[in-house]
């Protein structure tokens, strides 16, 4: 055992948490020379069919509510407090839908010493006070450590399933962070690219995640594949023009990363945000039923992304500007027809 044996904690444990936290446990037993064996869990308690979902995962190693029929290793362990799944991790790994970092983060202030590093899975961006924030910055800032960000093509049902597929980390220390990351998480089956702007990387996750809404739109209207590519392109030029606009340092390159526009085919093809989109069309019901009948627990992080991005760029005056993500937040929240999203297109 070498002096260097990482511990690795894992914060979250929903679909992309468990399916991760899996993966993290396979490659730690392949390298004890770097990593300690056991993954330590934080899991949002909840009961599962009269039993707490922590010893669900403990006694069957399965995530029957968030990730159904997947075997966990054995290694990986699930813990009910937060405090007891952090302390002593050299290693955090963020996983949480985007609403929920803040309180999460801290329960862990002054639990975390200062040589651990953590990574941040989030898909999502930080909005406070008409300010825009990357969580692997705040994350950072709360419990004063390092933090890099992972994000990619990576459905978590198909990571889980070990179907290949690549992902990006974007890191501030490549050769530090951006090693021990890529070790943490490349395997056979997940092929990992480290880059150095970890800006652009967290600005793709969060807003293709509006896109995808737009997708899910234009299915539920029934639109071809035409009108979907014309959605995922603007899509992602809007993506790159947001990126550009608020952030220094953010590359072009990065938008051709599995972060960039392979996450925006996989999401608009598979993903959880385009399906709550297509089943709002014509359903009457607000985008938070269709979500809560649809998901079982699980959250799409569009929705609350397009109110927030929305809300930042009114503040700046600069709606006309990004017609179609403007357009997502008319359609999903002030009621207008859901076909006048064509009009984006041809802005
Ligand atoms: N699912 C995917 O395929 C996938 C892939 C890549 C990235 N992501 C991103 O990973 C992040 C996490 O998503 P996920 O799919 O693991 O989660 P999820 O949407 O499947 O599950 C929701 C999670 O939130 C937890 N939760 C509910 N209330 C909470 C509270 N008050 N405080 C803290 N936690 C609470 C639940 O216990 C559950 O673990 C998101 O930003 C998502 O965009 C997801
Ligand atoms: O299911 P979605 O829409 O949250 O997308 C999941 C992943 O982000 C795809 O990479």
């Amino acid at each position: 055992m070498g002096v260097q044996q990482h511990k690795v904690s894992v914060i979250g444990s929903g679909n992309w948490g468990s399916s991760i936290a899996r993966l993290i446990a396979q490659n730690v037993r392949k390298q004890p020379e770097l990593f300690h064996e056991t993954v330590r869990v934080w899991v949002f308690e909840e009961e599962v069919n009269g039993r707490k979902l922590t010893d669900i995962i403990n006694q069957d190693h399965e995530n029957v509510k968030y990730l159904p029929g997947i075997r966990l290793p054995d290694n990986v362990v699930a813990l009910p407090n937060i405090q007891d799944a952090a302390r002593d991790a050299n290693i955090l790994v963020f996983v949480l839908p985007h609403q929920f970092v803040y309180q999460t983060c801290e329960k862990l202030r002054g639990v975390i010493h200062s040589e651990c590093r953590a990574i941040s899975l989030i898909k999502g961006l930080d909005f406070q006070n008409d300010e825009i924030m990357l969580f692997s910055d705040e994350i950072s800032r709360i419990l004063g450590i390092e933090c890099s960000a992972l994000s990619g093509a990576n459905l978590a049902s198909e990571v889980a399933l070990e179907k290949y597929g690549e992902s990006t980390i974007g890191s501030k220390n490549l050769e530090v962070d951006g090693k021990i990351f890529h070790k943490l998480f490349h395997t056979g089956y997940f092929n990992v690219t480290v880059i150095s702007d970890y800006t652009g990387l967290q600005i793709c996750g969060a807003l293709k995640n509006v896109v995808a809404i737009a997708a899910g739109i234009s299915d539920g209207l029934k639109y071809g594949n035409n009108t979907k590519s014309a959605f995922i392109r603007r899509g992602l030029l809007e993506m790159r023009k947001f990126g550009k606009t608020f952030f220094g340092g953010v590359h072009t390159e990065t938008f051709f990363e599995s972060c960039g526009v392979a996450d925006l085919i996989t999401t608009c093809a598979g993903g959880r945000n385009r399906k709550v989109a297509e089943a709002f069309i014509g359903s009457n019901k607000t985008i938070e039923q269709v979500e809560m009948e649809l998901l079982n627990g699980q959250k799409s992080q569009g929705t609350t992304t397009a109110l927030e991005v929305h809300r930042f760029l009114q503040a700046r005056k600069m709606t006309d500007e990004f017609p179609l993500m403007t357009s997502v937040y008319q359609v999903i929240y002030e009621g207008a027809p859901p076909e006048s999203i064509i009009d984006a297109l041809q802005h």
